[in-house]
């Protein structure tokens, strides 16, 4: 794979992160975040964890610039979401969404073209093939090339989804990319669960910032560098893996025993109690 980084030269002065600023967010009378402040760093892979409904695709959504705030604001780079051109953010980040449904029975590789969409000025017919096929590669689906999507069965549709948000951002050059996903692992077995994740962890190892949201806090002990419990609406805490994943605080936000053991590289291993 190869990714030019020209950004890694700028000072270390530039906010190159993404970030929730005191957000909060209502669905009509419904209060789904409340006083969210978090920051994610590019390089690293920030897992986004609670309960089911505690806000984490609502916050996913307003870092993607997707859903805003009723009150803050979220920023890329220091500058707030909404200020920034639709083709420039589109270059930027990338958002794999829970269900994506497509009405038309594009092959594996359209699907993935069409993360190249917001380069059509800047990107050649080749650079974007080239792109394309790299992005298959690096989600698992190269071997889908050519398949009708909507005969892919569900696993096989969202790694070919991935391939095309990574074909989104793929070459980022001025500043780091932003993977988000959602429920990433969903679908998909137990082999590609752990691909696509080590394809994030890569990712972040090349500078780009990934965050995703997790039910399988195994999955986040082992591939995020820092993890976000949400209860509620509210950001419960932020940190490191080790800081979060807490079998006692764990217990208590999800209301169910659980136990925390090493695995044999000393990774915490999450099971109930
Ligand atoms: N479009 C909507 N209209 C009204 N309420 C919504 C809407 N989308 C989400 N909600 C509500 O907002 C709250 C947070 O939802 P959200 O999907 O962000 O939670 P989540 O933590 O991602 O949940 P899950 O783990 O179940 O996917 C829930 O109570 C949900 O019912």
């Amino acid at each position: 794979m190869s990714l030019a980084m020209d950004w890694r030269a700028l000072s270390d002065g530039e906010e190159r992160w993404l970030e929730a600023r005191d957000v909060h967010l209502h669905y009509g009378e419904r209060r789904v975040l409340q006083a969210v402040n978090l920051r994610a760093q590019p390089g690293r892979v920030l897992a986004l964890i609670g309960p089911n409904g505690a806000g984490k695709s609502s916050l996913l959504g307003v870092l993607a610039g997707a859903l805003q705030p009723s009150v803050g604001t979220a920023t890329l780079d220091g500058v707030a979401l909404e200020r920034w051109p639709a083709t420039e953010l589109a270059r930027r980040r990338a958002m794999l969404s829970q269900r994506v449904q497509l009405g038309f029975g594009f092959r594996a590789e359209e699907v993935a073209m069409l993360g190249r969409s917001p380069h059509g000025a800047t990107s050649s017919r080749s650079a974007d093939g080239r792109i394309v096929e790299e992005a298959l590669k690096a989600a698992g689906a190269w071997s889908l090339f050519g398949r009708n999507y909507l005969e892919l069965s569900g696993g096989e549709q969202q790694r070919v989804q991935l391939a095309r948000v990574l074909a989104q951002i793929w070459d980022c050059r001025d500043a780091p990319g932003w993977l988000l996903l959602d429920e990433p692992e969903a679908g998909l077995d137990i082999a590609h669960q752990h691909e696509l994740l080590a394809q994030a962890r890569q990712l972040a190892g090349q500078g780009f910032g990934v965050i995703a949201v997790l039910h399988d806090l195994n999955l986040a002990a082992r591939y995020a560098d820092d993890v976000a419990l949400l209860a509620q609406g509210r950001l419960v805490r932020h940190g490191g893996r080790e800081q979060v994943l807490d079998a006692p605080m764990l217990s208590k936000i999800y209301g169910l025993p659980l136990a925390c053991v090493r695995d044999g590289d000393g990774r915490p291993l999450i099971h109930a109690a």
